[in-house]
């Protein structure tokens, strides 16, 4: 039964931090294959942390995080990208001198077979034909939401078997927060697994399967999308709403 089976992604009693006290305290949970886990909350209270440590960026304090059973958490960055753990950061970090094609095969630099990261472009050209359009040029001169596609192509060039996309939503317009949740639609219709990070939980509602509230580094509530947005004394106790 599904719920038997080993999770893509798996994160256990996970405490991290920078320089001083811990900023997550015991952080639990699992991304199913071919579900998106969405962990939202107000900013600064640990998301974009809870990524960077499953990432190996930010160091772990306790706990372990496991990707299909193995565990990661003594991994370096480049390990955890090969072990199958794709990190589309916040903010677009690409290389802006660089053209989109050269942006997008920066994210297949752990594979080797050329034949791999041919397929791998031709899905994303197929997936944002929009990016096909514009392999050519340079970062620094797409819009903000052509150059959040870049950031999820890239991703996606990496192969993973995980794609934790970090707010795709900040600073775009309206409509092209849309776009952009389109496309991870349309991951989540392909089968994808996503550990996704947002702040507002209405606009990510009907693409999740599960939901965290994370709060001051702790969650503080997980269940069904649905439910917590007719949980409305949490959605003004946490979120504002
Ligand atoms: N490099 C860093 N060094 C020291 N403290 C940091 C660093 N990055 C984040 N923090 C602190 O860790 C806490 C959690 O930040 P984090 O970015 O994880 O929150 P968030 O929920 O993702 O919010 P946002 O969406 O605004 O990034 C904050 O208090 C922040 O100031």
């Amino acid at each position: 039964m599904a719920e038997h089976k080993t999770p893509a992604l798996a994160v256990d009693g996970l405490s991290a931090g920078y320089d001083g006290p811990d900023v997550l305290h015991g952080i639990s949970l699992t991304v199913p294959k071919g579900q998106i886990v969405t962990v939202v909350g107000p900013n600064g209270h640990g998301k974009s942390t809870l990524l960077r440590t499953i990432s190996g960026l930010t160091r772990l304090r306790q706990g372990r995080i496991l990707a299909e059973g193995r565990e990661i958490q003594k991994l370096r960055p480049h390990q955890v990208a090969a072990a199958g753990i794709a990190h589309v950061p916040q903010g677009d970090l690409l290389f802006p001198e660089m053209t989109v094609y050269e942006n997008l095969l920066m994210g297949a630099y752990t594979t080797p077979v050329a034949e791999t990261v041919e397929k791998r472009l031709d899905f994303v050209y197929g997936l944002l034909p929009r990016l096909k359009e514009r392999h050519g040029q340079i970062a620094s001169s797409l819009s903000g939401g052509e150059r959040r596609m870049v950031g999820i192509g890239r991703g996606l060039m990496a192969g993973g078997d995980v794609m934790m996309i970090d707010e795709p939503s900040l600073g775009l317009a309206p409509l092209v927060i849309e776009q952009i949740y389109e496309v991870i639609g349309q991951l989540r219709a392909e089968g994808r697994t996503i550990l996704l990070v947002e702040e507002n939980p209405a606009r990510v509602a009907h693409l999740s399967d599960v939901m965290h509230l994370l709060d001051d580094g702790r969650i503080v509530w997980s269940g069904a999308p649905q439910d917590l947005l007719e949980r409305e004394e949490l959605l003004s106790t946490y979120l504002g709403g």
